[in-house]
């Protein structure tokens, strides 16, 4: 019953997963571990993330999905006693060499969390907040800078006239829009987003699900996603990971009609998981 309906929704959905055949890679693990002090939490992992495509991750609870998600901005510096070995490949360089400037790394490689956290500031100023951080201080380019990151973000219509009101007292849903608004204003090529809907009402998922349609044209997006519906919807290429294990990552379309492995064919027709 369970496969049947999974089916069903997503043939009508991943239509656009059809083009997912990847051109340029944009970041490429190489045989990536990630470890909790002793615990390999991300195992061996290697895939070529294809540049200006959606590539969502999926796969049970504790399978390492938000672990290699943060791998790629090295977000996981900020816990203590973590350690990778392997290569997390993005222009040519291993992010985790030595000598690479982790806040330029983050400026170029994006985050949207599940939560959406607004800073207690202006709409305007959330926004402007990066910017400044970078060393913009002209007003009026700050303002072109807010005006189009909002525009992008598909939430200019809805706050172009409070731009100076607290962010707080937006919607969930706009919050989380504003996030990704402040996450573009700094210009990222690569855009992390940590089950990016998992707070949010039906309503509030569509709209950032359409809005990461449209942004598919010019980022290169990765999203974490519990939600296999939603995967299929939004993505172009999908990884299926357990207990750490990269089990396949290939199309969107193919994974969910027709997945090479039987682990990913259990899970994602809900025998487990
Ligand atoms: N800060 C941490 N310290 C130690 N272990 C951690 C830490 N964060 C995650 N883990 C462990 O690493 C493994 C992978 O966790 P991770 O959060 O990446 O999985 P996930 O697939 O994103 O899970 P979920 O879907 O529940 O968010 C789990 O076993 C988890 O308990």
């Amino acid at each position: 019953m369970t496969e049947e309906i999974t089916m069903k929704k997503i043939d009508t959905f991943a239509e656009h997963g059809d083009d997912g055949a990847t051109n340029e890679t944009h970041i490429e693990a190489k045989d990536f571990s990630l470890f909790y002090g002793d615990f390999e939490a991300v195992r061996k992992v290697s895939m070529e993330i294809p540049k200006q495509k959606v590539t969502a991750m999926i796969g049970p609870s504790g399978c390492g999905k938000s672990t290699l998600l943060r791998s790629i901005n090295r977000m996981n510096d900020l816990i203590p006693s973590t350690s990778a070995t392997g290569e997390m490949i993005f222009d040519g360089h291993n992010i985790y060499n030595k000598n690479i400037d982790v806040v330029t790394l983050r400026a170029r490689v994006g985050m949207v969390f599940q939560k959406p956290n607004v800073f207690p500031k202006s709409i305007f100023d959330n926004v402007a907040y990066g910017p400044r951080l970078q060393g913009t201080k002209n007003k009026q380019e700050l303002s072109e800078i807010v005006e189009q990151s909002l525009r992008n973000a598909a939430i200019w219509d809805e706050v172009k006239d409070r731009l100076t009101a607290n962010a707080l007292g937006m919607s969930g849903g706009q919050q989380q829009r504003l996030c990704i608004a402040r996450a573009l204003a700094i210009k990222p090529e690569i855009l992390l987003m940590d089950e990016p809907t998992s707070a949010l009402d039906p309503k509030a998922t569509a709209k950032i699900e359409d809005l990461i349609g449209e942004l598919r044209n010019n980022y290169t997006i990765i999203i974490v996603t519990h939600n296999m519906q939603q995967a299929a919807r939004v993505s172009d290429l999908t990884a299926f990971m357990y207990e750490g294990v990269l089990v396949e990552f290939g199309k969107t379309k193919q994974l969910f009609t027709n997945p090479d492995n039987p682990q990913t064919e259990n899970y994602i027709t809900g025998r487990f998981g």
